[in-house]
């Protein structure tokens, strides 16, 4: 049988805590196939930023595997560095380097690549992100969605078999926002990268998301496409949340459109 992707098979991650231990992540599976854009979707506090972190392999498994492109990550027999797993990350600050330019960012990573490989990558990498004429400039020069463009450049370059993206919007303003989602989106489409994004906003979900995974008390309710959380919610909280925003995004609404058409 083929494996998926990425899978998490019954994973729980637990904080320990004074006096208790904090169960955040229960007995959670995941699948997603190569190239697929898979979204965590759910209130703050459910869990969303540690599933990253440990898929990542910032945080041991309680139990559970975590299996990426046929390697076990994590599990009991062994637990994989996180320098060494091919996952790259991107997070709401975009930490860059203030004292570096675009390009000295952007090849930050690839410092063990040859002069001119490493020089051809960060021109690809400008190219993907439509950013060659910003090359030389600082963060402080650019707009908060350019910075993130650079962040999603730098964290490319050096060809994740995976990227988690961790409210890459957040601090942008609403119409930035929902225009770099689905920029990001393309980009990662072209980039044919497999990727997993957190968020507690909706539109930002259905606006880049393949799968989405409406989570409640660090278990996923519903692992399903845009279409099918908006048309057959599992239950009554997937129901409430996917009706919470009044203002469905452009795509959930093409969506919708295409599929009765
Ligand atoms: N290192 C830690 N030690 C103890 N508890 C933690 C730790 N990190 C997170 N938590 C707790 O675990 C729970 C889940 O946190 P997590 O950051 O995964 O949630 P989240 O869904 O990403 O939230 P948000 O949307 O606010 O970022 C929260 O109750 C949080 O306080």
């Amino acid at each position: 049988m083929k494996q998926p992707f990425l899978e998490l098979r019954d994973i729980s991650v637990v904080y320990p805590c004074p006096g208790e231990s904090l169960c955040v992540v229960n007995r959670l599976d995941l699948q997603l196939e190569q190239g697929e854009i898979g979204c965590l979707l759910g209130a703050s506090g459910c869990g969303k930023t540690t599933i990253l972190r440990a898929i990542a392999g910032f945080e041991p498994l309680q139990s559970g595997t975590i299996r990426l492109a046929g390697r076990e990550l994590s599990g009991d027999s062994q637990q994989i560095a996180p320098e060494q797993r091919g996952v790259g990350m991107m997070f709401q600050d975009y930490a860059l380097f203030p004292h570096l330019t675009v390009e000295k960012n952007i090849g930050f990573g690839l410092r063990r690549w040859n002069k001119q490989e490493r020089a051809a990558r960060v021109d690809e990498m400008l190219e993907l992100v439509g950013l060659p004429a910003e090359r030389k400039r600082y963060p402080h020069e650019l707009s908060g969605g350019q910075q993130q463009r650079v962040a999603l450049a730098r964290a490319l370059a050096p060809s994740p078999s995976l990227l988690l993206l961790d409210e890459p919007f957040s601090n942008l303003d609403v119409d930035t926002r929902e225009r770099l989602a689905f920029e990001v989106r393309d980009i990662l489409k072209q980039a044919g990268l497999t990727a997993i994004l957190v968020t507690h906003n909706q539109a930002e979900a259905f606006a880049i998301a393949d799968r989405i995974g409406v989570m409640q008390q660090g278990q996923i309710v519903q692992w399903g496409t845009p279409l099918q959380l908006h048309e057959q919610p599992a239950n009554d909280f997937v129901a409430d949340f996917v009706r919470r925003e009044a203002l469905l995004s452009q795509r959930a609404q093409a969506l919708v459109r295409s599929a009765s058409a």
